[in-house]
């Protein structure tokens, strides 16, 4: 019986993908936060749904399927959660990163900041520090190409002017500034996941995109993308994708629709 998760435009369309030869190598991309791993308090403890595993383990076995995360999240912290299989290619920070998953572990493209940038992103770590210091349940993380202000465990008294200030210090450093769920991301290194979605596709020579994802960020995929890809949004909020499910439980729904058609076809 159908899986009332996944909507019937959605459904319709990858079981078209099943049957479409041209649509191969197909991208299947997938953000991390909020689509595969439902949302925290502590970003440390997200885990990506054990029906996700199971599901990215299948479709990466699939012939003329290459499987990638992109997300916003540190390249070390994205392989220390992601739990996907050798072959995978990862994006991290909003595509500031990348690597590909192999059997021994990840090889992946060294970033090199200049001196100015490593000297900025510093200056960024310790502003930033200055917006949380004395707001309760505000607090900073550091990437190796930025720092993000987190505001999801503070009050909105506290967490509106936080964000207000990040963003205006972005602003006022001229760094790369994305504006998430809860979360301020100042960027010495620019990049999207749009652009860097797009990159893949273009060294994979892969003629049709799935995207999905669920945070204001992912919008830079689903603009970036073409009208034949096929983009999802998870979960509610105004977006440009095509196609919406409820929640990551449903686009891990979608994800084993797409691997019955693309294997039964
Ligand atoms: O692109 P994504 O994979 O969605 O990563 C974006 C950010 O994810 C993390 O923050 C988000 O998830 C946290 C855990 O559920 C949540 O607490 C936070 O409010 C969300 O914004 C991560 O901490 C960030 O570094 C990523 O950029």
């Amino acid at each position: 019986m159908a899986d009332a998760r996944v909507p019937d435009d959605l459904r319709e369309r990858l079981t078209g993908l099943g049957a479409d030869a041209a649509a191969r190598p197909l991208l299947v991309a997938l953000d991390f936060d909020g689509t595969l791993a439902p949302l925290q308090d502590d970003p440390a403890a997200s885990r990506i749904l054990p029906a996700g595993v199971e599901v990215l383990e299948s479709l990466a076995a699939v012939d003329g399927v290459h499987l990638a995360l992109v997300s916003g999240r540190a390249m070390a912290d994205l392989h220390a959660l992601a739990q996907v299989p050798p072959g995978t290619y990862l994006v991290g920070s909003h595509g500031a990163e990348r690597a590909r998953v192999t059997q021994f572990g990840l090889d992946r493209d060294v970033v090199e900041l200049t001196h100015a940038q490593a000297d900025l992103l510093a200056a960024l770590g310790a502003r930033a520090a200055a917006v949380a210091r004395g707001r309760d349940g505000v607090w900073v993380e550091s990437k190796p190409t930025a720092v993000v202000v987190h505001t999801r465990l503070a009050e909105p008294a506290d967490a509106e002017p936080a964000e207000a200030e990040a963003v205006a210090l972005g602003t006022e450093l001229g760094v790369g500034t994305l504006h998430g769920k809860d979360v301020v991301e100042l960027s010495v290194l620019p990049a999207d996941k749009g652009t860097a979605l797009q990159a893949l596709r273009h060294e994979l020579g892969a003629p049709v995109v799935l995207y999905a994802g669920d945070d204001v960020t992912d919008e830079h995929a689903f603009e970036a993308l073409d009208p034949q890809d096929v983009t999802v949004k998870v979960g509610e909020g105004g977006t440009v994708a095509r196609f919406r499910v409820a929640d990551p439980q449903a686009g891990v729904a979608a994800l084993a629709l797409l691997h019955d058609a693309l294997t039964t076809s």
